[in-house]
């Protein structure tokens, strides 16, 4: 059974922001033991900042919870600042009272991929599957770095990264040439096993993806219309990101 993706559209990243850290924060009081499936890009980073003001000002508690985070650049290790284990700490882990050694994010460092990928499918499975993931949506379309054309199937695996997505994530880089071109991802197959999915979208740079996510066919053409096929998916966004709804 699915059901049409849920939609909640806000005023702006703020609102957008307070709402997703309310869903996150409910989620570990619920369950101090949740497993939580955790993004990065520009679009979560506030909603991070909120948690991190729950636990300092109400005490919300995380040492208990399992993370999972969807990618990793393959060839940056976690001191490097580009790099998503590098980010997570950051953005969150450093500020709040995880363990972190319930805290996993793939080594875009690692001997044998191979061996990696299996072993984190394998330790999701084993934390008891992923309870609420966190995603961002690419302008293209992309769910974690599952690029167009990337199977509903697919697990956790390497994948070359397309330009619009090198040029979009420049941003966070000095240069251009430093941009990795192959990532580890979670595959689409891996983040529709998770039982509740809450995507952020911000910004007009967003409203071609989401109209196509929500309004468009379901096809691997638009990795986030693949959403579609799951039961319990809100999205969250703002009155820019709606525009061509
Ligand atoms: O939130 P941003 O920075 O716009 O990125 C959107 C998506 O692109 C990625 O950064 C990957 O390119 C994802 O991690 C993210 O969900």
């Amino acid at each position: 059974m699915t059901s049409d993706p849920k939609l909640t559209i806000l005023d702006g990243p703020d609102e957008v922001a307070d709402h997703v850290a309310g869903i996150f924060a409910d989620a570990v009081v619920a369950n101090p033991s949740v497993v939580l499936g955790l993004a990065t890009g520009g679009s979560p980073v506030a909603t991070y900042g909120r948690l991190i003001d729950r636990h300092r000002t109400a005490g919300l508690d995380f040492s208990r919870v399992t993370t999972f985070n969807l990618d990793e650049y393959i060839g940056l290790g976690p001191d490097h600042p580009q790099s998503f284990r590098h980010f997570m700490q950051q953005q969150l882990f450093d500020h709040v009272n995880v363990n972190l050694a319930k805290t996993h994010v793939p080594d875009g460092c690692c001997r044998d991929l191979d061996a990696h990928v299996a072993a984190y499918e394998a330790a999701i499975t084993g934390a008891g599957g992923i309870e609420l993931q966190l995603l961002g949506i690419g302008s293209n379309g992309h769910i974690a770095f599952n690029e167009p054309g990337s199977p509903a199937d697919s697990r956790t695996r390497k994948v070359a990264l397309t330009q619009e997505t090198i040029d979009a994530n420049s941003r966070f880089f000095d240069s251009i040439d430093d941009v990795p071109r192959t990532a580890i991802t979670m595959g689409i197959g891996t983040i529709l096993e998770s039982r509740r999915i809450v995507l952020i979208a911000t910004g007009t740079s967003k409203a071609e993806a989401v109209a196509a996510a929500i309004r468009g066919p379901r096809t691997i053409d638009c990795p986030a219309s693949l959403l579609q096929s799951h039961d319990d998916v809100t999205l969250v966004i703002d009155q820019a990101a709606a525009a061509q709804l």
